[in-house]
């Protein structure tokens, strides 16, 4: 009896051990076969999942709103772009540490393909606060760039102005790169082609200018351009640098620095504007410190920590790049258990994450002080707070950033008082956002401003 059941067991064995392995190799090529994509809404034929984005809802916050429903790592078809959402600190971690190589390269889109030579780079009156921020942050990075004289600050500026208002959220033709001529039929090739026209021009009078200069051995402060010229001189093999290069990183430096920082400085006036204590709060800390003084320094910045925490809490609220710069996967990943193709676009969806209810209390509030014992930075160890993105490819601009923000609101708050025209109330400012080259307020700031005497 007991043989029998033995010599049982040994044939079941037998074949049951190969049924199994072959039951496994057929379920291990049906999840190859079938990846598990991350959840995401109902899609149509043609468009995608776009319908979920057509509302009033600008990009980064119909996106939040679509993650609350299917999870923190979603995915959309935009068109013809199979695309992957991050939402929470969580994810946006794994998906920076881990797995940073692998999406480390960025989405191509077609609008900054013709701008950047393609991918050559590596961005007691009424008072228009918004014009003169815009010019202060220009005129800042065109020192940086071009040097002290800053030859070309004047044709420069409308043309930065121009670009940044023309792109934004997403664009057609990026969403269906396969229908070449689709960026012709929206006039958007056109116009991008006159602008890269003008800008190419304004550029070639500055590199000429700057090569003038080296030329007759004139070697004074360098700025960027000088530098650029210099590495190109001396250009190895293995490290060549083309005019192209030269031209795209100066762009780089516009396009990425300018609207950035100064949307930064004016959404936190609105907010201070709004919050009307934490302004007052803010100037008795600068008026306090510098007592006496004409002139704030950049050097004098470090005595001050609550305009700081004004900063961070504006760049968690509002952070100009919402959803960061969209990267490619280069390979197959798993990341939060869900598998990612190849070429999928990844976009991080930092406004969703810098308000993560789940990390932050009163996640919508504007409450500076959040900051004073936290030491939560956004330099990128702090995943749910990522206003400058993080891992390889994070905003290299972040020290130039935040010195020009920082100097400047200290300079306004130091130096006058601040309020709306026309006996409007704090509680009527709005704050409607658009998306262009960054996220910024839809309608230009208009504020009162009053001297006053330290
Ligand atoms: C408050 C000001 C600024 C903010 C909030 C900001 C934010 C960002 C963000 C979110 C990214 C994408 C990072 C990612 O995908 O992980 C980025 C990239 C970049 N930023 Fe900034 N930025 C600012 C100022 C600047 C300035 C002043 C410069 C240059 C002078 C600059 C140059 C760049 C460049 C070149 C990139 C592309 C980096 C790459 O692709 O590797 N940024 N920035």
């Amino acid at each position: 009896m007991e043989l029998q059941s033995s010599s049982f067991l040994i044939i079941s064995l037998i074949l049951i051990v190969p049924l199994l392995n072959l039951i496994s190799r057929f379920c291990t090529s049906r999840r190859n076969s079938r990846p598990k994509l991350p959840p995401g809404p109902w899609k149509l034929p043609l468009i995608g999942s776009l319908h979920h984005l057509s509302g009033s809802s600008l990009p980064h916050y119909a996106l939040r709103n679509l993650a609350r429903k299917y999870g923190p790592m979603m995915h959309l078809q935009l068109g013809e772009i199979s695309a992957v959402v991050i939402s929470s600190p969580r994810v946006a971690k794994e998906l920076l540490t881990t797995h940073d190589l692998a999406f480390s390269s960025r989405a191509r889109l077609q609008s900054l393909a013709i701008i950047t030579y393609n991918y050559q780079d590596i961005v007691l009156a009424p008072y228009d606060l918004t014009q003169k921020v815009f010019s202060y942050t220009n005129d800042v990075i065109c020192r940086a760039a071009f040097g002290k004289s800053c030859g070309g600050k004047d044709e420069f500026l409308p043309l930065v102005i121009e670009f940044g208002n023309s792109s934004g959220g997403f664009d057609v033709a990026d969403l269906f790169p396969s229908v070449k001529f689709l960026p012709t039929v929206t006039g958007l090739r056109t116009k991008l082609m006159k602008l890269h026209h003008k800008i190419d021009q304004v550029l070639n009078i500055i590199i000429d200018e700057h090569m003038e200069k080296l030329k007759r051995g004139q070697h004074g402060e360098e700025d960027l351009v000088d530098v650029l010229l210099r590495f190109k001189q001396k250009g190895s093999a293995e490290f060549l640098v083309t005019m192209d290069n030269i031209k795209g990183i100066t762009l780089d430096m516009f396009f990425a620095g300018t609207h950035t920082t100064a949307a930064t400085v004016e959404f936190a006036m609105a907010q201070m504007i709004k919050h009307p204590h934490v302004m007052e709060k803010a100037q008795a800390e600068l008026r306090h410190v510098f007592r006496g003084k004409d002139r704030i320094l950049e050097s004098d910045l470090e005595k001050v920590s609550y305009l700081k925490m004004v900063i961070k809490e504006t760049l968690r609220l509002n952070p100009p790049v919402p959803l960061l710069l969209p990267r490619d996967c280069k390979d197959w990943q798993k990341v939060y258990g869900y598998d990612i193709p190849p070429k999928t676009e990844i976009i991080l969806n930092a406004l969703a994450i810098n308000r993560d209810p789940e990390y932050w209390d009163n996640a919508e509030a504007f409450e500076p002080e959040r900051f004073a014992e936290s030491g939560i930075e956004f330099i990128g160890t702090n995943f749910e707070f990522i206003p400058f993105g993080g891992g390889r490819r994070m905003c290299p601009g972040i020290s130039f950033g935040l010195a020009t923000v920082e100097l400047l609101l200290a300079q306004l708050l130091y130096h006058f008082n601040w309020e709306l025209p026309d006996g409007l109330q704090h509680q009527d400012l709005d704050m409607t956002e658009i998306l262009g080259l960054a996220a910024k307020r839809k309608n230009d700031l208009y504020l009162v401003a009053t001297s006053h005497k330290s």
